[in-house]
Protein backbone atom coordinates (compact mmCIF):
# COMPACT_ATOMS: atom_id res chain seq x y z
CA UNK A 1 0.00 0.00 0.00
CA UNK A 2 1.01 3.68 -0.74
CA UNK A 3 1.43 6.94 0.43
CA UNK A 4 1.15 9.10 -2.36
CA UNK A 5 -1.66 11.11 -3.46
CA UNK A 6 -4.90 9.39 -4.22
CA UNK A 7 -5.88 9.75 -8.27
CA UNK A 8 -8.28 12.08 -9.55
CA UNK A 9 -11.93 10.24 -9.68
CA UNK A 10 -10.91 9.96 -13.41
CA UNK A 11 -7.00 8.68 -12.69
CA UNK A 12 -9.02 5.92 -10.90
CA UNK A 13 -11.60 4.95 -13.50
CA UNK A 14 -8.99 4.51 -15.73
CA UNK A 15 -7.27 2.27 -14.19
CA UNK A 16 -10.45 0.09 -13.46
CA UNK A 17 -11.13 0.24 -17.33
CA UNK A 18 -7.83 -0.41 -18.40
CA UNK A 19 -7.50 -3.56 -16.00
CA UNK A 20 -10.77 -4.67 -16.42
CA UNK A 21 -9.89 -4.30 -20.79
CA UNK A 22 -7.06 -6.93 -20.05
CA UNK A 23 -8.76 -9.03 -17.36
CA UNK A 24 -12.39 -9.10 -17.53
CA UNK A 25 -14.24 -12.47 -18.90
CA UNK A 26 -15.31 -11.07 -22.21
CA UNK A 27 -11.75 -12.06 -22.98
CA UNK A 28 -12.02 -15.64 -21.97
CA UNK A 29 -11.82 -18.18 -24.75
CA UNK A 30 -14.88 -19.92 -23.87
CA UNK A 31 -16.85 -16.56 -24.57
CA UNK A 32 -14.93 -16.13 -27.66
CA UNK A 33 -16.12 -19.48 -28.62
CA UNK A 34 -19.56 -18.69 -27.39
CA UNK A 35 -19.53 -15.50 -29.65
CA UNK A 36 -18.05 -17.17 -32.68
CA UNK A 37 -20.63 -19.71 -32.50
CA UNK A 38 -18.44 -22.56 -31.56
CA UNK A 39 -20.05 -24.16 -28.70
CA UNK A 40 -22.22 -27.50 -29.19
CA UNK A 41 -25.57 -27.32 -27.12
CA UNK A 42 -24.33 -29.40 -24.40
CA UNK A 43 -21.50 -26.63 -23.35
CA UNK A 44 -24.11 -23.97 -23.76
CA UNK A 45 -26.17 -25.69 -21.51
CA UNK A 46 -23.49 -26.69 -19.28
CA UNK A 47 -22.77 -22.89 -18.96
CA UNK A 48 -25.73 -22.03 -18.28
CA UNK A 49 -26.45 -24.37 -15.36
CA UNK A 50 -23.33 -23.31 -14.01
CA UNK A 51 -24.05 -19.77 -13.94
CA UNK A 52 -26.89 -20.51 -12.15
CA UNK A 53 -24.96 -21.22 -9.26
CA UNK A 54 -23.17 -18.12 -9.36
CA UNK A 55 -27.05 -16.15 -10.32
CA UNK A 56 -28.45 -17.47 -7.10
CA UNK A 57 -25.58 -16.11 -4.78
CA UNK A 58 -25.81 -12.71 -6.25
CA UNK A 59 -28.87 -12.12 -3.84
CA UNK A 60 -26.88 -13.94 -1.09
CA UNK A 61 -23.46 -11.88 -1.45
CA UNK A 62 -25.95 -8.62 -1.91
CA UNK A 63 -27.25 -9.34 1.99
CA UNK A 64 -24.21 -9.37 3.32
CA UNK A 65 -22.87 -5.82 1.79
CA UNK A 66 -26.00 -5.01 2.91
CA UNK A 67 -25.40 -5.88 6.59
CA UNK A 68 -22.30 -3.83 6.51
CA UNK A 69 -23.65 -0.42 5.09
CA UNK A 70 -24.03 2.33 7.63
CA UNK A 71 -26.81 4.55 7.12
CA UNK A 72 -30.43 3.57 5.84
CA UNK A 73 -29.94 5.83 2.28
CA UNK A 74 -27.61 3.10 1.57
CA UNK A 75 -29.17 0.11 2.63
CA UNK A 76 -32.52 1.44 0.65
CA UNK A 77 -30.86 1.34 -2.49
CA UNK A 78 -28.81 -1.52 -2.04
CA UNK A 79 -32.15 -3.35 -1.37
CA UNK A 80 -33.28 -3.01 -4.93
CA UNK A 81 -30.36 -5.61 -6.12
CA UNK A 82 -31.60 -8.39 -4.10
CA UNK A 83 -35.25 -7.76 -5.50
CA UNK A 84 -33.89 -7.60 -8.69
CA UNK A 85 -33.19 -11.29 -8.51
CA UNK A 86 -35.56 -13.03 -5.80
CA UNK A 87 -38.41 -10.36 -7.72
CA UNK A 88 -40.22 -7.49 -6.53
CA UNK A 89 -41.59 -7.86 -2.35
CA UNK A 90 -45.02 -7.21 -3.82
CA UNK A 91 -44.40 -9.30 -6.63
CA UNK A 92 -44.68 -13.19 -6.75
CA UNK A 93 -41.14 -14.39 -7.80
CA UNK A 94 -41.90 -14.53 -11.30
CA UNK A 95 -40.46 -11.34 -11.97
CA UNK A 96 -36.81 -11.58 -11.03
CA UNK A 97 -33.86 -12.82 -12.26
CA UNK A 98 -33.51 -16.01 -10.90
CA UNK A 99 -36.97 -16.45 -12.35
CA UNK A 100 -35.52 -15.03 -15.45
CA UNK A 101 -32.59 -17.56 -15.33
CA UNK A 102 -34.15 -20.68 -14.75
CA UNK A 103 -36.81 -19.96 -18.11
CA UNK A 104 -33.37 -19.29 -20.02
CA UNK A 105 -32.49 -22.81 -18.80
CA UNK A 106 -35.95 -24.07 -19.63
CA UNK A 107 -35.78 -22.37 -23.51
CA UNK A 108 -31.98 -24.17 -23.69
CA UNK A 109 -34.04 -27.17 -22.60
CA UNK A 110 -32.62 -27.54 -19.38
CA UNK A 111 -34.95 -28.83 -16.84
CA UNK A 112 -36.24 -26.70 -14.15
CA UNK A 113 -35.73 -29.07 -11.10
CA UNK A 114 -31.71 -29.97 -12.52
CA UNK A 115 -31.11 -26.81 -11.90
CA UNK A 116 -32.78 -25.99 -9.01
CA UNK A 117 -30.77 -29.13 -7.49
CA UNK A 118 -27.52 -27.98 -7.40
CA UNK A 119 -26.31 -31.14 -8.58
CA UNK A 120 -24.32 -31.01 -11.24
CA UNK A 121 -22.32 -27.93 -10.40
CA UNK A 122 -18.57 -28.25 -11.36
CA UNK A 123 -16.36 -28.16 -7.96
CA UNK A 124 -14.08 -24.73 -9.73
CA UNK A 125 -17.65 -23.07 -10.28
CA UNK A 126 -18.39 -23.83 -6.32
CA UNK A 127 -15.30 -22.88 -5.37
CA UNK A 128 -15.46 -19.55 -7.21
CA UNK A 129 -19.26 -18.71 -6.40
CA UNK A 130 -18.07 -19.12 -2.62
CA UNK A 131 -15.36 -17.25 -3.14
CA UNK A 132 -17.18 -13.82 -4.29
CA UNK A 133 -19.88 -14.51 -1.25
CA UNK A 134 -17.00 -15.32 1.68
CA UNK A 135 -15.40 -11.84 0.09
CA UNK A 136 -18.38 -9.73 0.19
CA UNK A 137 -19.37 -11.01 3.69
CA UNK A 138 -15.31 -10.20 5.13
CA UNK A 139 -14.67 -7.70 3.45
CA UNK A 140 -15.68 -3.60 4.27
CA UNK A 141 -18.44 -2.21 1.93
CA UNK A 142 -15.30 -0.08 0.32
CA UNK A 143 -14.04 -3.59 -1.19
CA UNK A 144 -16.86 -5.32 -1.78
CA UNK A 145 -18.71 -2.82 -3.43
CA UNK A 146 -15.91 -2.57 -5.53
CA UNK A 147 -16.07 -6.32 -6.36
CA UNK A 148 -19.52 -5.41 -8.38
CA UNK A 149 -17.84 -2.86 -10.62
CA UNK A 150 -17.07 -5.86 -13.26
CA UNK A 151 -20.57 -4.68 -14.36
CA UNK A 152 -18.96 -2.02 -15.86
CA UNK A 153 -18.34 -4.40 -18.81
CA UNK A 154 -21.14 -6.77 -18.57
CA UNK A 155 -23.87 -4.91 -20.46
CA UNK A 156 -21.96 -4.79 -23.46
CA UNK A 157 -20.91 -8.28 -23.09
CA UNK A 158 -24.67 -9.23 -22.66
CA UNK A 159 -25.35 -7.35 -25.65
CA UNK A 160 -22.58 -8.99 -27.53
CA UNK A 161 -23.97 -12.51 -26.15
CA UNK A 162 -27.73 -11.42 -27.54
CA UNK A 163 -26.61 -10.94 -31.00
CA UNK A 164 -24.45 -14.10 -31.19
CA UNK A 165 -27.18 -16.45 -29.09
CA UNK A 166 -30.07 -15.05 -32.27
CA UNK A 167 -27.35 -15.65 -34.61
CA UNK A 168 -25.59 -18.80 -33.84
CA UNK A 169 -27.55 -20.86 -31.72
CA UNK A 170 -31.42 -20.49 -33.29
CA UNK A 171 -32.41 -23.56 -30.88
CA UNK A 172 -32.63 -21.54 -27.74
CA UNK A 173 -36.34 -19.91 -28.00
CA UNK A 174 -35.90 -16.37 -27.55
CA UNK A 175 -37.97 -15.94 -24.61
CA UNK A 176 -35.10 -17.01 -23.02
CA UNK A 177 -33.05 -14.22 -23.74
CA UNK A 178 -35.00 -11.97 -21.73
CA UNK A 179 -32.29 -12.37 -18.47
CA UNK A 180 -30.39 -10.56 -20.29
CA UNK A 181 -32.19 -7.90 -22.03
CA UNK A 182 -33.48 -6.60 -19.03
CA UNK A 183 -29.79 -6.91 -17.31
CA UNK A 184 -28.14 -4.69 -19.77
CA UNK A 185 -29.80 -1.78 -17.97
CA UNK A 186 -30.02 -2.82 -14.50
CA UNK A 187 -26.16 -3.45 -15.06
CA UNK A 188 -25.56 0.11 -16.01
CA UNK A 189 -27.68 1.57 -13.40
CA UNK A 190 -26.06 -0.98 -10.54
CA UNK A 191 -22.52 -0.23 -12.15
CA UNK A 192 -22.98 3.34 -11.89
CA UNK A 193 -24.26 3.44 -8.28
CA UNK A 194 -21.15 1.34 -7.13
CA UNK A 195 -18.64 3.43 -8.62
CA UNK A 196 -20.11 6.69 -7.56
CA UNK A 197 -20.00 4.66 -3.47
CA UNK A 198 -16.19 3.91 -4.73
CA UNK A 199 -15.18 7.14 -5.74
CA UNK A 200 -16.60 9.00 -2.49
CA UNK A 201 -15.51 6.35 -0.38
CA UNK A 202 -11.97 5.93 -1.06
CA UNK A 203 -10.19 9.15 -0.12
CA UNK A 204 -6.81 8.14 -0.14
CA UNK A 205 -4.08 6.29 -2.27
CA UNK A 206 -4.31 3.07 -0.44
CA UNK A 207 -8.56 2.96 -0.33
CA UNK A 208 -7.92 3.19 -4.03
CA UNK A 209 -5.61 0.54 -4.89
CA UNK A 210 -8.06 -1.50 -2.53
CA UNK A 211 -10.48 -0.89 -5.28
CA UNK A 212 -8.45 -1.54 -7.72
CA UNK A 213 -7.35 -5.49 -5.85
CA UNK A 214 -11.11 -6.23 -5.52
CA UNK A 215 -12.10 -5.06 -8.63
CA UNK A 216 -8.83 -7.35 -9.90
CA UNK A 217 -10.00 -10.20 -7.53
CA UNK A 218 -13.50 -10.65 -9.33
CA UNK A 219 -12.42 -10.46 -12.79
CA UNK A 220 -10.05 -13.24 -11.79
CA UNK A 221 -13.10 -15.45 -9.58
CA UNK A 222 -15.31 -14.73 -13.38
CA UNK A 223 -12.49 -15.76 -15.15
CA UNK A 224 -12.14 -19.13 -13.13
CA UNK A 225 -15.47 -19.69 -13.08
CA UNK A 226 -14.89 -20.42 -17.10
CA UNK A 227 -12.45 -22.17 -16.99
CA UNK A 228 -13.94 -24.57 -14.55
CA UNK A 229 -16.69 -24.75 -17.30
CA UNK A 230 -14.36 -24.57 -20.17
CA UNK A 231 -11.91 -27.63 -18.96
CA UNK A 232 -15.27 -30.24 -18.14
CA UNK A 233 -15.61 -29.94 -21.89
CA UNK A 234 -14.52 -33.31 -22.34
CA UNK A 235 -16.26 -35.44 -19.78
CA UNK A 236 -19.27 -36.43 -19.37
CA UNK A 237 -22.91 -35.15 -20.43
CA UNK A 238 -23.80 -34.18 -16.78
CA UNK A 239 -20.77 -32.01 -16.31
O1 LIG B 1 -23.13 -12.56 -17.79
C1 LIG B 1 -22.17 -11.94 -17.37
O2 LIG B 1 -21.09 -11.89 -17.98
C2 LIG B 1 -22.32 -11.27 -16.06
C3 LIG B 1 -21.25 -10.72 -15.40
C4 LIG B 1 -21.46 -10.13 -14.15
C5 LIG B 1 -20.27 -9.53 -13.53
O3 LIG B 1 -19.47 -8.93 -14.27
O4 LIG B 1 -20.05 -9.68 -12.35
C6 LIG B 1 -22.75 -10.15 -13.58
C7 LIG B 1 -23.78 -10.70 -14.35
N1 LIG B 1 -23.56 -11.25 -15.55
C8 LIG B 1 -25.15 -10.71 -13.87
O5 LIG B 1 -26.04 -11.19 -14.59
C9 LIG B 1 -25.44 -10.18 -12.61
O6 LIG B 1 -26.60 -10.18 -12.19
C10 LIG B 1 -24.40 -9.66 -11.83
C11 LIG B 1 -24.39 -9.12 -10.54
C12 LIG B 1 -23.07 -8.85 -10.28
C13 LIG B 1 -22.48 -8.33 -9.05
O7 LIG B 1 -21.25 -8.47 -8.93
O8 LIG B 1 -23.20 -7.80 -8.19
N2 LIG B 1 -22.31 -9.17 -11.35
C14 LIG B 1 -23.09 -9.65 -12.30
Amino acid sequence: MSAEAPWPAAGLEERLRALGEERYHHRHPFNLRMHEGLLSPQELRRWILNRFHYQRHIPVKDALILARLGTRELRRSWIRRIHDHDGAPDGDGRDGGIERWLRLGEAAGLDRARLLSGEDVLPGVRLAVDGYVNFCGSRPPLESVASSLTELFAPDLMATRIAAWERHYPWVEPEGLRYFRVRVGQGRRDSEEALGLVHRWARTRADQERVLAAFAFKCDLLWSLLDAVEHARETSDVR
